[in-house]
């Protein structure tokens, strides 16, 4: 996604890559073929690097003016013109600084960088009036620059322009998401949770990996039917979200510098090795869904469901693409749900921790509903104390700050201001989430503003609300996220069964102090959530611990039984 920029991102970015070594060792070291490039390398480049950026500037001169009675949005002038604003933006929160000029600017305000106009949106009605109402325009996607073609070559749902490859992948993601909801996730939930469970009992400071891999496994299983392939799509996950994000490669940064060459530009060899990792790990795993379901021993999956309907079709295009396409559709379903649920998974421990008295309500709700089993994804009508804390969790930290960027198709006019055809647009969820008439009190976590009446967010039944369906922080319109379904049942099973069996408190330090975590420590990540932390996890009680272990030991055998996943 077109990258937000900011000063120090650029100027430290621009230092370390200036500094790094990685070129001359990766090709100059042995063919002397090379030896005059790499004598004269630095003044190449800087030659190669001086005539862009030119033609980059004459024509950022040239473009984006208003037409005769438009005028452009308002905004914070430019230190250094081209580039963009580049002081008092923290590199690697930029949120902060983009949901404050909101609030300057009433809502909306241009910023360019790199010649690039982008618009940023702080209030929810504009954000629907453009979003929602001039949906034919404002649905496309920018290209990522560190990513070439990621909106154009059918590979990543997310993020492709409107267009066929879209509409297209969007229907088959619509597809499977919603048999996975009708069939409740066909139990991998709670089968997972119960080994989550047993594995923190084991391993009580593991519980950052531990919830990056629970969601990994559920991941996996619903694309391929197996966890075999969770750690592998955890670690394409962790390197892909970087490399999507304004504070990853340079590139998203000044976007010129991904048309030179990798030995000029190593961030760009780095995502390439990525994506053609990636090709291979997801066609492998198509294959073997392929071959299990010849044996006749492939689980239900997303995989699964694509081979069975081009079957069914008699070997046409299924949902309008061939083999190779689906195998995107399916690994990016997969890498996407590991991190923009770990995300909030986690940022619920660290409220938890920071919040015992709302670790006691939870508990407190889990001992009188649930008693002594795995919270499954059918109780959460009965757990809104429960969902409350879970979605404060997203207002209170909204795990995609900036939103995820759209393109304006085509010029456009809003209040007498001109938005031009090729504007990047951000809806800042951090703006839309401290709202003050909306949530008083917005900088504090309070679950209670779900659940009692004089607040302005409070909905009833409770026993449908709070609900994670139609808050801001998945987006709006036609691009609005389609995992919500399937974010809410593994956030309430995991942090329901896990605040029911432990307490989770700050370690104490050599005084017998809490060490609290900072609860602003986030990861730099367009979607994000928090930096690993201190924690420390006990089992309430024996008994309990006894109960987790019997759990894991039937699940194992349910496993071992054909149970899971035979539908
Ligand atoms: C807390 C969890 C999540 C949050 C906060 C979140 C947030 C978002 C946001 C803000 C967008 C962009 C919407 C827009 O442009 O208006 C989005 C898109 C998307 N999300 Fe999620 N998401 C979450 C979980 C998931 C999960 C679990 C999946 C996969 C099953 C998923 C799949 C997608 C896809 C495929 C898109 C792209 C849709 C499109 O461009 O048409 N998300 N999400």
């Amino acid at each position: 996604m077109a990258a937000s920029i900011s000063p120090s991102v650029i100027m430290t970015q621009i230092s370390s890559y200036m500094n790094t070594n990685e070129t001359s060792d990766a090709l100059f070291t042995t063919q002397n073929a090379y030896n005059a490039i790499g004598t004269y390398k630095w003044s190449i480049g800087m030659a190669i690097f001086i005539l862009v950026t030119s033609i980059q500037v004459i024509r950022y001169n040239l473009k984006d003016r208003p037409p005769p009675g438009l005028k452009l949005l308002p905004g914070p002038m430019s230190t250094i013109p081209y580039i963009g604003r580049i002081h008092d933006v923290d590199p690697n929160a930029p949120w902060y600084a983009m949901k404050k000029f909101c609030d300057q600017y009433n809502g909306i305000f241009m910023s360019t960088i790199c010649g690039e106009m982008h618009i940023w949106i702080g209030d929810a009605n504009i954000a629907y009036d453009l979003l929602c109402k001039k949906a034919r325009i404002y649905s496309s996607r920018p290209m990522v620059p560190a990513v070439p073609g990621s909106d154009s070559q059918g590979q990543y749902l997310p993020l492709l322009a409107h267009d066929d490859h879209w509409r297209n992948q969007r229907k088959f993601a619509h597809t499977v998401l919603t048999a996975g909801f009708n069939s409740k996730y066909y139990g991998y939930v709670s089968h997972e949770a119960k080994r989550f469970m047993y594995k923190l009992l084991l391993d009580p400071k593991d519980h950052y990996a531990l919830t990056d891999r629970f969601c990994g496994r559920i991941s996996a299983r619903l694309g391929y039917g197996s966890p075999a392939s969770a750690a592998a799509h955890c670690k394409n996950a962790g390197e892909f979200i970087p490399q999507i994000s304004p504070s990853g490669p340079i590139t998203n940064l000044l976007p010129f510098l991904g048309g030179l060459p990798e030995w000029i530009n190593p961030s760009i060899r780095k995502v390439r090795e990525r994506r053609e990792k990636e090709e291979k790990l997801w066609k492998g795993l198509m294959k073997q869904v392929r071959a299990d379901m010849d044996q006749g021993t492939a689980p239900i999956s997303y995989a699964r469901t694509y081979f069975e309907r081009k079957e069914a079709e008699g070997g046409a295009r299924t949902f309008g693409f061939d083999d190779h396409e689906a195998a995107y559709a399916v690994g990016m379903l997969v890498t996407v749900a590991i991190f923009t649920i770990g995300g909030p998974l986690y940022c619920f421990f660290l409220a938890m921790v920071l919040h015992p008295e709302w670790q006691q309500k939870v508990r407190d709700e889990y001992d009188a509903v649930i008693g002594d089993r795995v919270v499954e994804v059918a109780d959460a009508p009965t757990l809104p104390i429960l969902r409350a804390a879970i979605k404060e969790c997203l207002r209170w930290r909204p795990p995609v700050p900036l939103g995820v960027p759209r393109l304006l198709e085509e010029d456009d006019e809003w209040n007498g201001y001109y938005l031009p055809k090729g504007a990047v647009i951000h809806a800042v969820d951090l703006a839309l989430a401290r709202n003050p008439e909306l949530y008083p009190d917005a900088e504090t976590y309070r679950p209670e503003r779900w659940l009692e009446k004089d607040f302005p967010t409070y909905k009833e039944p409770l026993t449908e609300h709070p609900r994670l369906m139609g808050h801001h922080g998945f987006g709006m319109g036609r691009r609005m996220c389609p995992g919500i379904e399937v974010t809410e049942a593994e956030l309430l099973v995991a942090c329901g069964s896990i605040v029911g069996c432990f307490e989770l408190k700050p370690p104490m330090d050599a005084n017998g102090q809490p060490k609290l975590p900072d609860s602003m420590a986030f990861t730099a990540n367009l979607i994000g959530g928090p930096l690993p932390f201190e924690m420390d996890v006990k089992v309430r009680s024996p008994e309990k611990a006894a109960r987790i272990k019997a759990w894991y030991e039937e699940s194992v055998a349910d496993e071992a039984a054909g149970k899971i996943g035979a539908v």
